[in-house]
């Protein structure tokens, strides 16, 4: 298999060939570095502080969920030793030679472990500067034999991310006036949740202007909790603005999913992000997505929905069959949410 790594390293690219040439959108320039940030929560005020600074939290919460879809996270108690160890293990599975990385070359969406390039290059039409490993970490656990010790780093950075997902869609639930338990009763997710860790490497890139690491998307699952090296390539959109995302050190950025947008009844919107990349440095970025077990349905929560006023505006999808329509399909904006909207003139007109 080709990848973006091996092109990069090859020593004789000064421009890059045509088929990863990225066709921009008219909004696509519209970039705004100026004051406008994501906002930021602190962790600890929702497991360690006062009643009242929980509470004072979880309305922070809410309010970046319903105004961003995005939130950046301090203090969560994850160390920076296992977040740099992460780092340096994924660095160290794609330095690994063509031909160890090529046991992991999986074909199929559901392989437990798969390397591979762009998004989907069977259906691609523009190839992405990006290469991945995509891994179910849970509720089985799975890893690559290689590097040594890899799969140790892995499995106690998963646990520790789940933990924090955990707790923070408690929060969330409570932001929602739901039960804070409400969604790991609902769906099993003390127990079955399913974790999916994807790791991205951005090689350099001799022409970085012409090309994308990965095009505008949301993403499937409830919530994505993301950290990155030392670079920059994050851009969410806010406001019909591409927002640079420039977390504080040791922070992890965590972004609302498509299925906490279905949840929600669509009071929680998932927002298109995207990464860039630059012609100096690789950039790595490590993301768990958190999700329902894969045989749940997932539809908007009964509590929230009244026949009258607030009918459901998705139908139920089990995540599964979610899962397999985004990832066997270009990977395109939030095209993927259409398939599960409602039709309001439908429903009125029954
Ligand atoms: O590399 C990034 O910052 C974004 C990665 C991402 O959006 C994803 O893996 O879904
Ligand atoms: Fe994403």
């Amino acid at each position: 298999m080709f990848c973006v790594k091996g092109l990069s390293e090859s020593g004789r690219l000064t421009s890059v060939p045509s088929k990863y040439f990225f066709e921009k959108d008219l909004n696509d320039d519209c970039i705004n570095s100026e004051a406008e940030t994501i906002p930021i929560i602190d962790f600890s005020m929702l497991t360690s502080g006062s009643p009242e600074q929980r509470y004072k939290t979880i309305q922070a919460i809410g309010n970046a969920c319903l105004k961003w879809g995005f939130f950046e996270v301090i203090n969560h108690g994850v160390p920076n030793t296992l977040r740099d160890e992460m780092i340096r293990a994924s660095e160290s599975f794609f330095d690994l030679s063509d031909e160890q990385k090529r046991e992991y070359a999986g074909k199929k969406l559901f392989d437990p472990i798969r390397w591979g390039t762009s998004f989907n290059v069977n259906v691609d039409k523009t190839l992405f500067w990006r290469d991945y490993l995509k891994i179910h970490v849970h509720p089985q656990f799975n890893a690559p034999q290689n590097p040594l010790g890899f799969s140790k780093t892995i499995q106690e950075y998963c646990k520790r991310v789940r933990e924090l997902a955990n707790e923070l869609l408690k929060g969330i639930m409570e932001s929602l006036g739901l039960e804070e338990s409400y969604i790991q009763k609902a769906m099993d997710l003390e127990t079955d949740s399913h974790q999916l860790l994807v790791v991205n490497l951005y090689p350099p890139c001799p022409q970085p202007e012409v090309v994308m690491g990965l095009p505008p998307h949301s993403d499937h699952g409830l919530l994505t909790i993301l950290m990155q090296n030392d670079h920059v390539g994050l851009h969410v959109r806010h406001d019909g603005k591409w927002i640079p995302v420039n977390p504080p050190p040791g922070s992890f950025v965590v972004n609302i999913g498509d299925h906490m947008e279905i949840l929600s009844n669509g009071k929680y919107k998932s927002v298109l992000h995207r990464a860039v990349v630059n012609g100096k440095a690789t950039r790595i970025s490590v993301a768990t997505a958190h999700g329902p077990p894969l045989d749940t349905v997932v539809g908007p929560a009964q509590d929230l929905l009244d026949n009258e006023n607030r009918p459901p505006l998705y139908r139920g999808i089990k995540y599964r069959e979610y899962l397999q329509l985004q990832q066997s399909n270009q990977l395109k904006g939030k095209s993927c949410l259409d398939h599960v909207k409602v039709n309001i003139n439908d429903t009125c007109c029954k």
